[in-house]
Formats: C-alpha cells, structure tokens, sequence
C-alpha cells in the first residue's frame, strides 16, 4: 500500500502510529498498535473489513467521538489526538458530518427540524438556518417532504435527510457508517449516487465503512482493514 508522509501536502487525513486498545477482563486488547492511514484532501475512500477489524473504531476515532492511546490524528489542520473531549465535540460540530447506518434521526422533528439541528450549535439567525436547510433538503431531493416526520418517510427518503443534516453545516469532511445497509438495492444506489455528487462536484471528502462491495465500488477507493493495519489499496480506474 502506498502511504504519504505526514508532511504530504495534499494529506487531509493523516493517522501516524495510532493505537488503540480495550480493556477486556482484566486486559487490554489491541485493535490499533500502530496504524498508519492518509487520505488526500477531495477523497472518497470506502473501508472494508471483516467484522471486528476496527471499522466502527476508526471512525469513532476519526469524529473524535473516542480518543487514542497513542498516535496521531491529523485532520485538516486539527490535531485531534492532543484535544480534549470539549474541544473535539466543538471541532465536530465545524468540520464533521456523519451518516449513519440506521439514520438517527429524532421521531418526534420533522425532516426539516432534524436537518436543522447541527445549525442551533452555529451563531445563525432562524430565517438564515431555514435558508440553509431548504437549500440542503432540495440538494437531496426531498423539499416537498421537509414537514414530514421520520415515520412517514422510506428508508432511502430518511437516508436522504441525513445526508443532509450531515452537509447543512457545509463541513469538509463526511464520515459515512454502513450508509447503504438498511436499504434495498435502488435506494442503495440513490444514496451511493449522491455521495458521488458530493464528492465530486462539492469537493467532500468521504469515507465510507461498508461490507457492500457494490458501495465500495462507487468509491474512489477501497482500503482494506485487517488485523489493524490495512492491507490493500485499490484507486478506481
Ligand atoms: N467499547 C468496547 N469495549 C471493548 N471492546 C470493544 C469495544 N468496542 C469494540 N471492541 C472490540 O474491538 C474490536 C474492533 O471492534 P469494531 O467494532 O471497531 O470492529 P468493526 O470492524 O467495526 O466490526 P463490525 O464490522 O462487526 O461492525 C472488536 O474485537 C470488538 O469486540
């Protein structure tokens, strides 16, 4: 696999001998004892593995959400490994959007109150925050749905709304957790279509855990974690 150096201008994401373990029954047990990863700035990188490689830990670690025994965690110009908890939660509200698996969005919100969400942390008037959500809920197809609740709408349609609340705070960075596996193939395909369109004509970066090899294609590429290093890169032709 060919890795760049920290000091590769173009790194966006630069992970240098990170480790991570669990305390497990009196031990700990190490998922990371050194992994190294760089992604460039403008990437859609999907990220397989089998199941306990440390996908789901990675990514917790990329959001900040967990931190490192050692190593860097470098992103954009933050370095998140020496940030405390306060600190990492304000920088994830800046320059992170996340898209989940089974979409977390809150029942009770309406499409356009859940979109809304990440915008209350932001100093922005009412009117400039609905601006910005109708401007994200028409990226993604779904203006006519935005007073609809979560219930009403299909998995691909709820998908779609976190889409956009991952995009409404405009962050450079989209992690995406299994973002197609709770959808039938033509939805699959919609979500994987506009991850593209983000990635392409936005400039995101993405990253994408995912066991569908069918997702991973749509990526740019596909880095393969297993038994915490990873071990293959294929670019896209
Ligand atoms: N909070 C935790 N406490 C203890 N062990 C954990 C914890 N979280 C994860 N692990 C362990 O760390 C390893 C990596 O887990 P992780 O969830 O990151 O894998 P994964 O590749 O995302 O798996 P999957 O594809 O099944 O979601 C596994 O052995 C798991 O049991």
């Amino acid at each position: 696999m060919t890795q760049a150096t920290p000091q590769d201008e173009t790194a966006f994401i630069s992970l240098q001998n990170l480790e991570k373990s669990y305390p497990t029954g009196g031990s700990q047990l190490p998922v990371f004892s050194g992994l190294d990863l760089t992604i460039p700035k403008g990437d859609f990188a999907a990220i397989m593995g089998p199941s306990g490689s440390g996908k789901s830990t990675l990514l917790n670690l990329l959001a900040g959400i967990d931190h490192p025994d050692r190593g860097e965690i470098r992103i954009g110009r933050a370095r998140l490994d020496q940030m405390g908890e306060a600190a990492r939660t304000r920088w994830r509200a800046h320059h992170l959007g996340i898209v989940f698996q089974f979409y977390n969005l809150l029942p009770m919100l309406t499409v356009a109150e859940n979109v809304e969400l990440p915008l209350l942390l932001k100093p922005l008037s009412s009117r400039m925050r609905r601006e910005r959500v109708m401007m994200v809920l028409e990226l993604v197809g779904l203006t006519s749905h935005a007073r609809h609740r979560p219930s009403q709408l299909s998995g691909g349609q709820q998908q779609r709304t976190g889409i956009a609340r991952a995009i409404v705070s405009d962050p450079e960075l989209i992690l995406c957790d299994e973002p197609t596996g709770d959808l039938d193939r033509k939805s699959a395909d919609d979500i994987l279509a506009m991850l593209r369109v983000l990635n392409a004509e936005l400039g995101k970066t993405i990253l994408m855990v995912t066991h569908d090899p069918v997702a991973a294609a749509s990526a740019r590429r596909t880095l393969h974690l297993d038994k915490g290093s990873f071990l293959e890169e294929r670019r896209a032709a």
